[in-house]
């Protein structure tokens, strides 16, 4: 596997090495020797799995207590996945990085904990599947509006506006939302 810090060097993309044959491929997923030696100390506790449509965006979510850091990645189809840093004592607090993981690059994102995290479906359909360091505690979870201006993020739009849920329609901007 390939650790590669990104701009925000705490969060780090990672490309498995793929063990291609006349019967298909194969992949680590996971190795915990690696992943803490690269990406830090942490222990996952839980798994999820989502479908998508095109055009649909998720997030940006993260959690004020039970912080949560994600290992993700895209079994199909293909998302631009994006963390953004709510970390008010960290050197890149309001800035973002984002990456294109798909069922073809098979690239997986680390996003620790302090990020608010999402993703924007660029294909027909996206199957999002990730760990989680901390259990889902939705009494603690905020949403950080997709498209705040202070933070601008550059999503690869498709169409005029993604799809939301009514919880992200409603999100924080930037400068209200809690931070970490
Ligand atoms: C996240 C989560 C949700 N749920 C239930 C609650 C709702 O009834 C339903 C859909 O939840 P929600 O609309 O919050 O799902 P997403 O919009 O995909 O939320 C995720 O979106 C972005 C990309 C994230 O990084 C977070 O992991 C997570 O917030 O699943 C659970 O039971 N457990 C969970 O861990």
């Amino acid at each position: 596997m390939n650790y590669k810090k990104l701009a925000i060097p705490d969060v780090v993309l990672i490309t498995p090495k793929v063990f291609g044959d006349e019967r298909g491929f194969f992949l680590e997923t996971f190795r915990r020797s690696e992943f803490q030696k690269y990406c830090g100390d942490y222990e996952f506790v839980q798994d999820n799995h989502s479908r998508s449509a095109h055009g649909i965006l998720r997030g940006l979510h993260y959690q004020l207590q039970h912080t949560q850091g994600k290992l993700v990645r895209v079994i199909r189809g293909e998302v631009y996945d994006v963390a953004v840093d709510m970390r008010e004592n960290s050197e890149t607090f309001g800035k973002w990085v984002g990456a294109y993981l798909s069922e073809h690059n098979k690239k997986m994102l680390w996003v620790p904990p302090g990020f608010a995290h999402g993703f924007y479906v660029t294909s027909a359909e996206a199957e999002f599947v990730y760990k989680c360091t901390d259990y889902y505690a939705p009494k603690y979870e905020v949403s950080l509006l997709w498209n705040d201006p202070d933070v601008s993020i550059e999503w690869p739009l498709m169409s005029a506006d993604p799809k939301l849920s009514e919880k992200d329609k409603s999100g924080f901007n930037f400068v209200d939302a809690p931070k970490l």
